[in-house]
């Protein structure tokens, strides 16, 4: 990926709206054209990541017994463990080769409740033995909700809309966080074995962190794959299926996939912004036009992330279902 699709959000609160109108159309010029870009400045304290960095690693290293004790099948509300080749991003595939770690929203100090966030509502589970892990994987939740609640007001502004449009339709209960760590594989991966499989994301956008170890892959509109490398200092934003739907495709949600042929282990953080569960996904005003007649069906954010996530989950389910696991 270019590093002319490199965004500087220095600027995304500033009081001079200007400097926001110009971040506004560079951000609107990305999710136009690639759906992908680069943040740089984006505010997450860099101790945050270290300390979110450093606990992961311990995470995995895990026993696979004490991990799937935790194990996401477990959860009616997709909290906890997913397993190597347990998550199939890609139906075509056999299974992806990252485990994983997924939590929802949970306050830091146990003293606010979260509000309902629909049909994943549900408390996180926490593994035992890591002490300062629970609260080193909150903290990063939290500073990137901040960072995800600052970009919805650029995207309301790049879609032309009043900066303050999303400002009812998110309250944050819809965000997942995932840890993520990928084995290396062989540089011709097996047959239908990838890191992630090619697919889309399924909420509003991403934002990405990712270790020194390239892996991640962006599809261009000729149909290539591009690297999407690490830039030091820098986040990944990418747009998912929710902003596509509700813009009727104006803002592009974009295939990507992961192959860790690196030789070392990989890890990554993804947190996914959805908008709460019970906003309608029709289209916004402006983005149905005579030449871009409405294409999707209306949906409710919550049920359509629900069912995303029991697609990508569905084919790991059946021991836990006869309870032999
Ligand atoms: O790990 C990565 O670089 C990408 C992860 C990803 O695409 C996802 O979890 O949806
Ligand atoms: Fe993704």
């Amino acid at each position: 990926m270019q590093r002319s699709l490199n965004r500087d959000l220095e600027h995304i609160a500033s009081p001079d709206p200007v400097l926001r109108r110009v971040l506004a159309a560079e951000i609107r010029a990305a999710c136009v054209n690639v759906g992908f870009f680069y943040v740089k400045h984006h505010g997450i304290p860099e101790a945050v990541i270290h300390a979110v960095t450093t606990s992961s690693r311990p995470y995995f290293s895990l026993p696979i017994a004490t991990k799937t004790k935790l194990d996401i099948h477990r959860s009616s509300n997709f909290k906890g463990y997913t397993a190597l080749l347990s998550e199939n991003a890609n139906i075509n595939n056999k299974g992806d080769l990252h485990e994983g770690f997924d939590i929802g929203w949970e306050s830091i100090d146990h003293a606010t409740q979260p509000c309902n966030s629909g049909p994943m509502t549900g408390p996180n589970v926490w593994p035992e033995g890591l002490p300062g892990f629970r609260e080193d994987v909150l903290a990063y939740y939290h500073a990137a909700v901040k960072l995800g609640q600052s970009l919805f007001p650029i995207f309301a502004a790049a879609l032309d809309l009043p900066e303050n449009f999303f400002d009812d339709k998110f309250t944050a209960t819809g965000v997942i966080m995932r840890l993520l760590h990928y084995p290396p594989q062989p540089a011709t991966p097996l047959q239908g074995v990838e890191g992630i499989g090619a697919h889309t994301d399924y909420e509003c956008f991403t934002i990405l962190w990712q270790d020194d170890v390239p892996a991640l892959q962006v599809m261009n509109t000729s149909g290539t794959w591009i690297d999407a490398v690490p830039i030091p200092g820098c986040l990944v934003v990418n747009l998912g299926d929710q902003f596509a739907r509700w813009t009727n495709d104006v803002f592009k949600s974009t295939l990507h996939r992961a192959i860790n042929a690196s030789g070392q282990e990989r890890y990554s953080i993804p947190v996914f912004f959805g908008v709460d569960h019970d906003v309608k996904l029709e289209p916004i005003p402006g983005c149905v036009t005579k030449d871009n007649p409405a294409k999707y069906e209306v949906v409710l954010a919550g049920e359509y992330v629900k069912s995303r996530l029991e697609a990508t989950y569905a084919h790991s389910k059946q021991p836990f279902e006869h309870g032999v696991a």
